[in-house]
């Protein structure tokens, strides 16, 4: 069982501020992916829960124990946290075989042979690898590979686990597949996971909440569905999804298009003057007879399921994402209708 609080932590290198006032309480059981671009602070604050770094500022509690405490000068040993970790470079070691890979946790606390053999292949059976036991790693695909790291960092029955990119030496294919089984496997356990991810879709399908982070700093903590329908800022509505950027002008309760006067939506944050409005693409319908704006189709890209448009609109390029689609339905150079649903808005500078 394992809740972590972080309250008010920092991590300054001279005057680099790699993460700034980070606050979060993560639940017992919650699977959290921090996710941001590359250089936003992700890895280093994992680390700081780890043990690999010792923060500037704040408290970093596991329970009711303090692990890290700035101000007190206190800072437990990272072994002593009982803390699980897979990290991107998921080192198995060359010369041991599988069993003897996941079994290591386990010889270092003089755990006997035949229990531990007994832990390792209850764990072998949960990332489904009870068959290769006997082989060396470099028998084993690196999805294998990731599995075996993952079922040695389970062994020692973490309540928290620890996951730093730990697909992102994988293809397509085997990431998408390992998302559900780390999932999965998270669920059964009930353990407690923080996954570091710069991969939007993996945060999604994963995560109870998401941290999505910028340039040290917190931009927004929620559930998948609150971040990608309701945004905290501009930064997050980009990151997270596809969006059009639109600029607006805020007058009462309704904010107007710019260069398009008569079309207007509602102004929930009570926004005046220079706004932004945002459109994901597939919250936007095309015709050829009518509607909101018009503009000419630029480009049009077959994805298999949909098709991806790029229109003129005056002097933007909105993008269109309409699934099921003809691709020949619209011919570049044709004027078409474009109607917004679900339209977000911020401040210029939000
Ligand atoms: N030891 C260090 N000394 C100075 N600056 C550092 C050090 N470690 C990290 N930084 C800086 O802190 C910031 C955050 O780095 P961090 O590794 O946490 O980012 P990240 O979000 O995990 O990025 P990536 O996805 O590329 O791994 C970066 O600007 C980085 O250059």
């Amino acid at each position: 069982m394992a809740e972590l609080k972080l309250h008010h932590i920092y991590k300054r290198y001279g005057n680099v501020t790699a993460v700034g006032d980070f606050n979060i309480e993560v639940a017992d059981g919650e699977f959290i992916s921090f996710l941001g671009p590359s250089g936003c602070g992700k890895t280093t604050t994992l680390r700081m829960i780890a043990g690999f770094e010792k923060p500037t500022e704040g408290v970093i509690m596991i329970g009711d124990q303090e692990i890290s405490n700035a101000e007190k000068g206190y800072f437990m040993a990272p072994e002593k946290r009982g803390i699980g970790m897979v990290f991107q470079s998921y080192a198995v070691w060359p010369h041991m075989n599988v069993i003897d890979n996941v079994g290591y946790p386990l010889k270092i606390q003089n755990v006997p042979k035949e229990e531990r053999l007994k832990q390792v292949m209850q764990m072998l059976e949960l990332v489904h690898l009870k068959e290769y036991g006997e082989r060396l790693p470099s028998q084993l695909s690196g999805g294998q590979q990731q599995r075996v790291a993952l079922a040695r960092a389970l062994v020692a029955k973490p309540s928290l686990l620890l996951l730093d990119e730990p697909l992102s030496n994988l293809d397509a294919k085997l990431r998408e597949s390992m998302r559900f089984e780390i999932s999965a496997i998270q669920k059964e356990l009930g353990i407690t996971v923080i996954y570091v991810t710069h991969d939007q879709s993996e945060a999604m399908t994963m995560s109870d909440r998401i941290v999505v982070m910028s340039m040290g700093k917190v931009q927004q903590i929620g559930r998948p569905y609150d971040i990608y329908t309701k945004p905290a800022n501009q930064m997050v509505a980009d990151f997270i999804g596809l969006v059009n950027f639109i600029p607006a002008t805020a007058k009462g309760d309704r904010i107007f298009m710019q260069g398009y006067e008569g079309v207007s939506f509602p102004n929930p944050k009570k926004l005046v003057g220079e706004a932004v409005l945002a459109v994901r693409p597939e919250q936007i319908t095309l015709s050829k007879t009518g509607g909101m704006v018009e503009g000419v189709m630029n480009h049009r890209f077959y994805m298999g399921d949909s098709v991806d448009y790029r229109v003129k609109v005056k002097d933007h390029i909105v993008r269109v994402i309409q699934k099921g689609a003809e691709y020949e339905k619209y011919k570049d150079g044709e004027t078409v209708y474009l109607d917004f649903d679900n339209v977000m808005s911020f401040a210029k500078d939000e």
